[in-house]
This record gives structure tokens, sequence and C-alpha cells, in this order.
């Protein structure tokens, strides 16, 4: 359902001719994209196509240098004021990068603070919440995520497929509307991939709107609900896990999947 500026309200993100160039290369060249609310959407493609800066751009850490990129409805990098676009101002991007929450590569946990004191950090410092309301919540985050007793462990005490939970925990701390994931068991021991794969999988059926760069085409195929194939900054073919990995149209997606799969 389009609203009277065209906006799908449906949307969680809207991408409208999205560019992106650093200096005068032009890595994202003009991406359309919708992600519909309750939705979980997997982009693959070669590295180097544009899959993270994407995701950075979401995330209102890029601004876009063309087009538009509407999350939740709001406009990333601008604003709209008399039919003129405004840069926005750094305190309400700080704000609207609020709505989503991002778990990267490497989970960078504040390595000196306990694993619940990584959990409630943002929540108290950045939202300003009271300890008291925040820190059964976290404890219900660290259950939820199969860490239940690991609260006052150091980062360091736990392996890494461990550690990336606790990094899920803490994006979720902060009640996002989306969550965001850029490759988040690249970095993991194969036999630790599993059980980030399965945390992700248990946070789509709550119905949480995902957007998911990854290399792990089974997760892509097995609970994407949408599949996006990127190559040198474009959207090459999307559509359901089916579509994409059973019968892809395009040559270049062809060639991707025969390489990788
Ligand atoms: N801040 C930046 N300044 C200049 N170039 C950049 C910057 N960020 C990314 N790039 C370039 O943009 C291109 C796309 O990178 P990006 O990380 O978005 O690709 P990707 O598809 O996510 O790749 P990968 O799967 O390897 O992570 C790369 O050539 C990268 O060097």
């Amino acid at each position: 359902m389009a609203t009277q500026k065209g906006i799908m309200n449906t949307a969680m993100v809207q991408a409208i001719g999205v560019r992106k160039q650093f200096g005068s290369t032009e890595i994202l060249k003009g991406i359309d994209l919708t992600v519909e609310r309750g939705s979980v959407t997997c982009l693959i493609g070669p590295s180097g196509s544009g899959k993270t800066t994407f995701l950075r751009c979401i995330n209102h850490l890029e601004k876009v240098s063309a087009g538009r990129l509407y999350v939740d409805q709001e406009l990333v990098g601008y604003e709209e004021r008399n039919g003129l676009l405004h840069e926005k101002k750094e305190k309400d991007t700080a704000r609207a990068r609020m709505s989503a929450g991002m778990v990267f590569q490497r989970f960078n946990l504040f390595p000196h603070m306990t694993v619940l004191e990584n959990i409630i950090e943002a929540p108290t410092r950045v939202a300003g919440r009271p300890k008291r309301d925040v820190i059964p919540e976290a404890q219900k985050l660290l259950e939820r995520v199969g860490l239940g007793d690991r609260g006052m462990a150091y980062p360091q005490e736990l392996s890494g497929g461990q550690q990336q939970r606790i990094a899920i925990a803490r994006a979720l701390a902060m009640k996002p509307k989306l969550m965001l994931f850029d490759e988040p068991t690249s970095a993991l021991d194969p036999e630790l991939v599993g059980e980030v794969l399965e945390v992700m999988q248990a946070l789509a059926e709550t119905g949480m709107t995902m957007v998911v760069v990854t290399h792990e085409l089974g997760f892509a195929r097995q609970v994407g609900d949408h599949v996006v194939f990127m190559d040198a900054g474009v959207v090459v073919e999307s559509g359901s896990p089916d579509d994409v990995f059973n019968s892809p149209q395009h040559a270049r997606t062809q060639a991707f999947l025969s390489k990788v799969l």
C-alpha cells in the first residue's frame, strides 16, 4: 500500500535508485530494493559487490550519494523540507540509527566489561534507561541466545560463537525494529557457525525483520524469504530462495552459484 509520498508503508526498507560513491568510484550503481516488515532478506554475491556498503547505508553509517533510501519510512542521510533535501543533523542520524541493530563479522564486545555489562551498556548509557529495568531484560536475552549462565563472564572467556551470540543479544537490547547482519559467521571456526545460525533462525521465527549479508547459502535458502544477488554494485536478480537458487535467470547469477554451491 503506497502512502501519498509513494513510500510503501508495509516496507521496513525501501531503496529507490540508491547510488554510493567513494571519491570518484561508484560502488552502488542504482539499487532498487524493498524489504517487507517481518521478512528475512539475504544479500549474496561476490566479494566487493557492495553488499556491506548497502547494509551500512541502511544503518545510517553511510550517506547515499544519489537516490532515496527509506528505513522505517525515514529518509537516510537527508530530510525533506519544502520539497528540498537537506543533510540530516548528526543527532538525528544517531537517533535514526537506533531503529536498527547491527551485528558485524567481528563481534567487538568491550573486553573490560562482563557479558551482562556489555548488554546493558547501550540501553543505560545511550537510551538512559534505569539499570533495574534493563538487567532483567538482559538476562532474558542471554537465556534466549542460550547463555543464561554466562552473564558474569568476560568476552575473552567465551568462544567466538558464544561472543557472536552475545553480540546479537547486545543488539537486541536496544529493541530494534530491524536487525542487520554483516557476514556474522565469517570470522568463526566452522564448528561454531551452526550455533549462531540457529540463534538467527530462532530470531527470524519471532517475526523480526532481518537483512543478512551472508556467504552461508544454506541459511539463505532455508531461512530467507527473499534472496538478493548483487554483483558490481547492482541487484542482478532477486526473488524467493527457490527462484534464485533453483532457477536463476541471469548468467551472472548462474556463474556465481556454480562456483559456490
Ligand atoms: N569507505 C570506503 N572508501 C573507499 N572504498 C570503499 C569504502 N568502503 C568500501 N569500499 C569499496 O567498495 C567496494 C565494495 O565493498 P563492500 O564491502 O561493500 O563489498 P561486499 O560485497 O560486502 O564484499 P565482501 O563480501 O568482500 O565483504 C570494495 O571495492 C571496497 O574496497
